[in-house]
């Protein structure tokens, strides 16, 4: 039997703009996600995409409403507890790689690993390198960002998003910075983990041939899905 592996209860974001002016992004939003799907959310700009994705990975809080990642409630927990818990459990990949400059593919992917404490040392050495390989850079271990393509770049990001086996990968247009033959081998790349490996993925894009990839797509208007293609009860919103 599928898993659940997020789940969101009439989520309302407001933003306050000014003391007396406030902007709903997101009015309330209901869903449940099953481990193992691949869904793209989509939308126009600005119907609230990225504040979803945020709000689902912990990196934003809503004004109302529950997230439940992985069984637990995360919506109450304090700043200290949800960065243990998006290190455990979420993988992010912006638009931008934001890789340390100064550091090596191997050196940049093992950093999670660090701050997560769970392997040794050489452990996590030896997962850097898998996971290099595994997205495709086996023979570019020793190179720094500087030294990697816009596509590659990109790729090391995946294989640290990766490196703490995460329950959830998020992109926020993860493609939205490379041009369209790099674009193809990430989104080739996002299918792969999802079908091999069974790997949760949840990706914010203006991309239609990467939506399509997806098994399951959730359009947002105005902060509400306009259409949900799960199969069948997962989305409960409206
Ligand atoms: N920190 C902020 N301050 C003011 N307005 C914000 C802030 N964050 C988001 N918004 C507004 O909230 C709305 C939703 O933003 P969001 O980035 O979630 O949309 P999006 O669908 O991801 O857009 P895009 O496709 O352009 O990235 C927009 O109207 C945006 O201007």
């Amino acid at each position: 039997m599928a898993t659940e592996i997020l789940r969101l209860e009439g989520i309302r974001r407001e933003l306050e703009l000014s003391r007396d002016v406030r902007q709903t992004i997101i009015p309330n939003l209901s869903m449940e996600i099953m481990a193992g799907e691949f869904v793209a959310i989509t939308g126009p700009s600005g119907s609230g995409k990225s504040t979803l994705l945020y709000i689902m990975g912990g990196l934003d809080k809503p004004t109302y409403g529950k997230v439940w990642l992985d069984g637990e409630e995360i919506t109450e927990k304090d700043e200290t507890a949800m960065t243990r818990i998006r290190n455990e459990k979420i993988g992010f990949i912006y638009q931008f790689h934001f890789l340390l400059p100064e550091f090596n593919a191997v050196e940049n992917v093992s950093m999670p690993m660090m701050i997560g404490g769970r392997f040794s040392r050489k452990e996590i050495r030896e997962r850097a390198m898998k996971l290099l390989d595994t997205v495709g850079l086996d023979n570019k271990y020793t190179n720094k960002p500087s030294q990697l393509s816009g596509g590659q770049q990109q790729r090391v990001a995946i294989a640290r998003a990766l490196a703490n086996e995460p329950k959830v990968l998020l992109g926020d247009e993860p493609t939205g910075n490379l041009d369209s033959k790099s674009a193809r081998n990430v989104y080739e790349l996002f299918d792969r983990l999802n079908r091999e490996l069974n790997q949760t993925v949840i990706v914010v894009t203006h991309d239609e041939e990467f939506a399509n990839r997806a098994g399951r797509r959730i359009h947002l208007v105005d902060g509400m899905i306009e259409s949900d293609s799960a199969p069948k009860s997962a989305a409960l919103s409206v």
